[in-house]
């Protein structure tokens, strides 16, 4: 089990969404099932035209009368057997090759999703709500339709052509070498014209675009042109564009489905050299000696062959169409791309970029929040009531959409599987959220580990020994009941007990008195040596000895240390002053 989730893991880790190659490289269990039978189908095609030619010689021997029904029995029967083992295997490879289609396409619209998701609405809007929708759906479709053919064609027209080619030369080499001019013409066709039909397809899809972006407008601002008599122009633009679509969808058309039976019919002219120079063969003038049967397994060999070859044209065409998709949807996957923004990452490195988040009800609470972390880092976090720190805790849980990027050590939170963020992000709200059982299962959860360190490391330790039954007393609801500060200590020795690479605490402290705080904090600091701690706080008296501060104010944030904050953010300065002068005035 464990192993299949490393392995996973490391095939996660090398796969790069920009990259063709790796949608491939990940299915690569499908496509060796795809490759085995697509061999088994292709050689097995090879029979046919061979029993074919058996047969043929047969019924003309039985008619002589030197040949027998049993035999030509065996061979129908040998025959029957070839075309059943080859539909078998074509039926196995057809089904994984669409199971190979399902998974790439669902794995793109993933991963468009994701990138969706987090660009600002602003870029959304930019490049049109239409356009994008018909990249993330259309073009991902036709894109995958292409990997689709390329990987049928592979066998159905690669490894069956090299087979039939191989078998002409076998019979005629001449021949065939002669024969064989034809259907490389029509593969060089197929490709001088694949210009006229990218270009067409782009059209096309640009169109798709505009006019599913000037449905969305007619249909969100319907009120505002009937008011103001907008309705006329709007209904003639939209004709307009109607018109453009339909337009460019014929002329796509045209091109896709013109172009293979002009490279059928130049393929198949060959068909011309083997009647006049199979004919001398059969009658022993020509280059090799023929009986009937090899000269019918000849020209359905070379039949199959051309057919073939205009396979290999459509495969062209569609190849060419899922570049045109390809390179639309390509830039989509900027914001999901890690390798090209030329940033060197190293274990546990987390970078908040362009971050906004707003509630369903629309309020926008984080606004382009940005800043990056390392290892061994305490970020304190703070700002005037309700600016935003729990929300902004709450991002690493990824429990909603936002916009902009949260990646660690590489890689983007929200692409992440739910085990694997579990893995790096640790939280602990407001709530300690203890629950009815002993103080150690509430603090180790099943583990094996040794409870003092964690109730010593929240200065918890000796207030537990004292209770009745010491670690092993209910708490929770229902059991012994605890102060504020006393749940909140056992939620953080739970959390550091459970350390993940990344910990946000949401004011772990605010229950405690200083001089206990002061010490949990510096407990929290040494065990902490390899995280990243985010500590939202209103109280400021131990942000001095935080590596950087964020303060947040109506969703904006400023990011520095402590001395550049007090330069900085007016706000913060006062704030702190004021908390040291009470702290000083207490003392
Ligand atoms: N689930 C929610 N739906 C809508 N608005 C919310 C939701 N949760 C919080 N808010 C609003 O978002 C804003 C920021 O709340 P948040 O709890 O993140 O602030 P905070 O800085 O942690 O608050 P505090 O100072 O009390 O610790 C507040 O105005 C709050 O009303």
């Amino acid at each position: 089990m464990e192993n299949k989730e490393l392995q996973k893991k490391r095939e996660d880790e090398k796969f790069c969404p920009k990259k063709i190659g790796s949608y491939f490289r990940v299915e690569w269990k499908v496509l060796l099932t795809i490759t085995i039978s697509g061999l088994i189908y292709n050689l097995g095609l090879l029979a046919e035209p061979w029993f074919e030619g058996r047969m043929t010689g047969m019924l003309v021997d039985i008619l002589r009368g030197s040949g027998t029904f049993a035999n030509m029995l065996f061979l129908v029967i040998g025959y029957v057997a070839a075309i059943g083992i080859v539909q078998v295997s074509r039926y196995v490879k057809r089904f994984y090759v669409r199971r190979f289609a399902n998974n790439v396409n669902r794995r793109i619209k993933e991963i468009l999703y994701h990138s969706l998701v987090t660009r600002g609405r602003a870029s959304l809007r930019e490049e049109g709500e239409g356009t994008i929708m018909t990249k993330a759906i259309r073009d991902v479709d036709d894109c995958v339709e292409g990997m689709r053919k390329f990987t049928t064609e592979i066998f159905d027209t690669g490894v069956a052509l090299t087979a039939y080619a191989g078998m002409l030369l076998w019979y005629d080499w001449r021949l065939a070498l002669l024969c064989m001019i034809f259907p490389p013409i029509s593969y060089i066709t197929a490709e001088k014209m694949k210009r006229m039909i990218q270009r067409t397809g782009a059209a096309y899809k640009k169109q798709c675009g505009v006019l599913s972006a000037v449905t969305l407008d007619r249909a969100q601002n319907a009120v505002t042109y009937r008011v103001f008599g907008c309705e006329r122009d709007r209904q003639m633009a939209y004709e307009k564009n109607l018109t453009d679509y339909e337009t460019s969808a014929v002329k796509a058309n045209i091109w896709n489905s013109a172009m293979p039976p002009i490279y059928k019919v130049i393929s198949m002219t060959s068909v011309l050299f083997i009647l006049y120079f199979g004919q001398k063969n059969t009658l022993g003038s020509g280059w090799s000696s023929w009986s009937i049967a090899t000269f019918t397994t000849f020209l359905a060999c070379f039949v199959k062959l051309s057919t073939k070859s205009s396979s290999a044209a459509k495969l062209f065409n569609a190849v060419h169409k899922a570049q045109v998709s390809w390179n639309r949807i390509r830039p989509l996957f900027d914001s999901v791309n890690e390798e090209e923004d030329g940033k060197e990452w190293r274990p546990g490195d987390l970078e908040v970029k362009d971050v906004s988040f707003a509630y369903p009800d629309g309020k926008r609470v984080l606004e382009h929040v940005s800043f990056s972390a390392k290892p061994g880092q305490i970020i304190g976090v703070t700002g005037p009531v309700a600016c935003g720190k729990s929300t902004l805790g709450k991002l690493f849980l990824c429990e909603c959409p936002y916009e902009g990027t949260v990646r660690f050590a590489g890689k983007d939170l929200l692409q992440m599987e739910e085990a694997e963020r579990k893995g790096i992000v640790a939280y602990l709200g407001h709530d300690p959220e203890l629950f009815h059982d002993s103080v150690r299962d509430n603090v180790l959860l099943g583990d094996e580990k040794d409870l003092k360190t964690y109730l010593k490391a929240v200065c918890i330790d000796r207030e537990v020994s004292e209770m009745e039954e010491g670690e092993d007393t209910l708490i929770g609801n229902g059991g012994v009941r605890l102060s504020g500060g006393q749940a909140q200590r056992v939620a953080l020795a739970r959390t550091l007990c459970h350390k993940k690479p990344l910990l946000v605490l949401d004011d772990p402290f605010s229950a405690l008195d200083k001089s206990t705080e002061r010490e949990v904090f510096s407990n929290v600091q040494a065990m902490t040596r390899d995280s990243i701690v985010l500590l939202l706080s209103h109280r400021l008296y131990l942000f001095p000895q935080m590596d950087q501060i964020i303060w947040m104010d109506e969703g904006k944030t400023t990011v520095g240390t402590h001395e550049e904050l007090l330069q900085k953010v007016s706000a913060y300065a006062t704030l702190f002053t004021t908390q040291e002068g009470e702290d000083s005035h207490e003392a």
